[in-house]
């Protein structure tokens, strides 16, 4: 059995085939995407159609020759038995009949039937196209079956192959017509919805310069389309734009800030140019010599400063020298390195170097330590100065700067001296206390110029020292003390605090305080009070002690010689029984009252008294009682008239009172003040009552009575004798004088 194509119906499909295969790789490598999808699409679909069409045609050809031998079973059950009952009857008509009926089966080209005896009969013809032949044998119907002969029938595969090539004319028509029309829907939908806005894309790309950068892509859609892909690409495209145009500017701003740091560069270069040719000037021709060494002492650099400094002709032979060779001292080289070490750097670190000639010069370095990465010293650099004859001039300047505070010390020393001088002569002219210090609190300033101090004085009758006089800080200074309160009164020795914390300070000052002295002044024995100072001009205190004390020791002698002066002084102006002036002072005084008032025209008064009937009262009580008397009545007349009155014993039992500035009407009203005063006393012996003690007093005033004191006296007298006359116990005014 064979299967054979037919030509004819196969030469038209294959060389299609092989056309299209041929132009298959000019078609795929078309540019356009179109063009090239539609290709692969038909390709695709091509090879799909073919496989689908081959195993087809496979089934359907397996389908016809299981028909073929469905064909053959037909036959052998239908015609078999026929043919061999014609045969076995020898009826050939109907032998023939039965074969050609064959014929008339599909695709049954040739039957032939051979009996045993040799006779044949056939219908159709043989082919020589491929066709599947079968032989049956024929048996006699009835037993013992013998054998009649055999049918031979062939059927052609002339019709499967139409058949199958039929069908697959129609499956690859559909296939073809399918794949076109899908073809060309695809394309339509690729060119609509892809390559469209990939040429809009493209278009856009070209047209895309550094200055549309920012114009944004946007596809061709309709209101509302959804966002797809190619809309992800666009905002992509977008978004790159703009990172782009974002990193272009940036980019232009670096090239700009480039070219700024590049021409700044340059001028940095040229600059560094310059700086270094100014330093390499400054190098070579520096007065202060320049160098660099290491640790060990090597010379790295030296300028000819340096050189010339340390006496070798060129800075290249400093370069072959050991540098710790050039040190007077090694400890000067230790020294210089220790710093060096620990500070990093010296400056104006003063050294004694060596130079070449042997001759020694005070030079004065600063240097710095160079160091590396890892910390260590990799070599020193500095200057150094040769201060030689600066250190020459400083040590005369030195000595000169001494000896002129020397000579200003003994200046000083010498004004303090001429100053406490001038204040203990002062002091020696003083009558009163009060005098005293008032001189006082004017020189001690001037003693002490510059520092604060106080001196303290004892009041009388009292146990603590008040302020006399105070200079400097002076509201800082208490108004009085105890005596426990400073240490100089409680030991009657000066007490001297120096600087720091640890000196025993006086209860008056304040804790903070150091460099202060108190001294005591002391005269005859007598603590007087003390002189406090405290020394602002940085100068210790205790260098100031001996003038201090001679200063203390001053005041206590002009405190003691005024005193006596006073006592002195008091008991030749006193009268020693009342305690009131005494008549020749009295007299002094009236003589200046009435020169003065004479001179400013003022009123002048004044009041002679005398006690009424004394010489009963003596002889009655006794002269002391008599004493006693006196002394009551002048004091109740002091107590009653003003500080600038002048009450004093004219003699025996009588007194005369000055009062300036009093007319005689103010006059005679004191005088009743003084007569009802003393009348108003309630005297008493040990055992009986004195009486009533009386006064009379005469009244004179200036110019009415008089204008010298003769004759105003006289008026007085005058007055007083008249109010004995009129009783006594009263106040007479004088008559005018004519
Ligand atoms: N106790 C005492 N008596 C004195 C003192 N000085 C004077 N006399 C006395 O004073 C008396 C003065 O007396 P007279 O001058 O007579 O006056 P009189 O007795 O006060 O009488 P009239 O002045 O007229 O009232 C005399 O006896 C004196 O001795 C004195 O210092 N002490």
């Amino acid at each position: 059995m064979s299967l054979k194509p037919r030509a004819a119906a196969a030469e038209s499909p294959v060389s299609w085939l092989a056309h299209l295969a041929a132009r298959l790789p000019a078609r795929l490598r078309e540019r356009r995407l179109g063009p090239r999808l539609l290709t692969a699409i038909v390709l695709a679909s091509t090879c799909l159609a073919l496989v689908a069409t081959a195993i087809q045609l496979y089934l359907d050809y397996s389908r016809e020759l299981t028909e073929i031998d469905a064909e053959f079973r037909q036959i052998e059950s239908s015609y078999l038995g026929s043919l061999a009952s014609s045969l076995w009857s020898f009826d050939r008509t109907q032998t023939q009949l039965q074969i050609e009926g064959l014929l008339k089966l599909r695709d049954v080209q040739f039957a032939a039937v051979r009996g045993e005896t040799g006779e044949q009969f056939q219908a159709g013809r043989k082919s020589d196209e491929r066709s599947v032949v079968r032989e049956f044998e024929l048996r006699s119907p009835k037993p013992p079956h013998q054998a009649l002969g055999s049918l031979t029938v062939a059927i052609g595969l002339q019709g499967v192959y139409g058949r199958l090539f039929d069908r697959t004319l129609v499956i690859l028509t559909t296939q073809a017509t399918k794949t076109f029309f899908i073809a060309l829907l695809i394309l339509f939908i690729v060119s609509r919805w892809v390559t469209r806005h990939l040429e809009h894309m493209a278009r856009h790309a070209r047209g895309m310069s550094v200055e549309r950068l920012s114009q944004p892509l946007a596809l061709p859609r309709r209101p509302g389309d959804e966002p797809d892909e190619l809309d992800e690409v666009a905002t992509a495209l977008n978004e790159m734009s703009r990172s782009l145009s974002a990193e272009l500017s940036r980019r232009a701003q670096a090239d700009q800030e480039l070219k700024q740091h590049r021409d700044q560069l340059v001028e940095a270069v040229a600059d560094l140019r310059v700086a270094e040719e100014k330093y390499r000037s400054i190098f070579e021709n520096a007065i202060e010599g320049i160098f660099q060494s290491t640790p060990a002492g090597r010379i790295l650099t030296g300028n000819p400063a340096m050189a010339r400094m340390l006496g070798y002709a060129e800075p290249a032979e400093l370069l072959t020298i050991d540098a710790t060779d050039l040190y007077v001292s090694a400890d000067d080289r230790q020294r210089w390195r220790t710093a060096m070490e620990r500070e990093g750097s010296v400056r104006d670190f003063p050294l004694q170097l060596r130079r070449r000639d042997g001759q020694v010069r005070w030079v004065s370095n600063s240097s710095r330590v160079v160091r590396g990465a890892d910390g260590q010293a990799l070599y020193y650099e500095g200057t150094l100065e040769d201060v030689t004859e600066r250190r020459q001039a400083e040590a005369n300047a030195e000595r000169l700067i001494r000896e002129e505070a020397a000579r200003q010390q003994a200046e000083a020393a010498r004004d303090e001296m001429a100053r406490l001088g001038e204040m203990v002569g002062l002091m020696q002219a003083c009558a009163t206390l009060d005098e005293l210090r008032a001189v006082i609190a004017q020189q001690l300033p001037r003693l002490f110029e510059g520092d604060d101090g106080a001196l303290y004085l004892f009041e009388p009758q009292q146990r603590f020292v008040a302020i006399a006089a105070a200079w400097g800080m002076a509201p800082s200074f208490a108004d009085s003390l105890t005596a426990d309160d400073c240490w100089a009164l409680r030991r009657g020795r000066p007490h001297l605090v120096e600087h720091g914390p640890d000196g025993l300070r006086c209860r008056h000052v304040d804790r903070a305080l150091s460099n202060y002295a108190c001294l005591p002044l002391i005269a005859q024995g007598e603590a007087l009070g003390f002189l406090h100072l405290r020394c602002n001009a940085g100068r210790p205190i205790a260098q100031r002690r001996p003038y201090l004390q001679t200063v203390a020791e001053n005041l206590a002698l002009g405190f003691a010689n005024v005193k006596l002066r006073e006592a002195l002084r008091h008991e030749a102006i006193r009268d020693p029984l009342t305690g009131l002036y005494n008549r020749r002072f009295m007299n002094e005084t009236l003589e200046r009252a009435c020169h003065s008032a004479t001179r400013t025209g003022r009123p002048l008064a004044l009041l002679l008294i005398d006690i009424d009937h004394f010489k009963r009262l003596n002889d009655s009580f006794g002269h002391d009682v008599g004493d006693r008397v006196l002394r009551e009545v002048a004091k109740s007349i002091a107590a009653r008239i003003r500080s600038s009155d002048l009450a004093c014993r004219f003699g025996g039992e009588e007194f005369l009172v000055i009062l300036p500035d009093t007319a005689l009407e103010a006059a005679r009203a004191v005088a009743e003040v003084l007569c009802k005063g003393v009348r108003e006393l309630a005297l008493s012996d040990s055992s009986r009552a004195i009486g009533q003690v009386t006064i009379s007093l005469g009244v004179a005033s200036f110019p009415q009575h008089g204008s010298d004191r003769a004759v105003l006296t006289r008026a007085a007298d005058a007055a007083l004798y008249q109010a004995k006359g009129q009783g006594r116990d009263r106040v007479v005014v004088a008559t005018a004088v004519s």
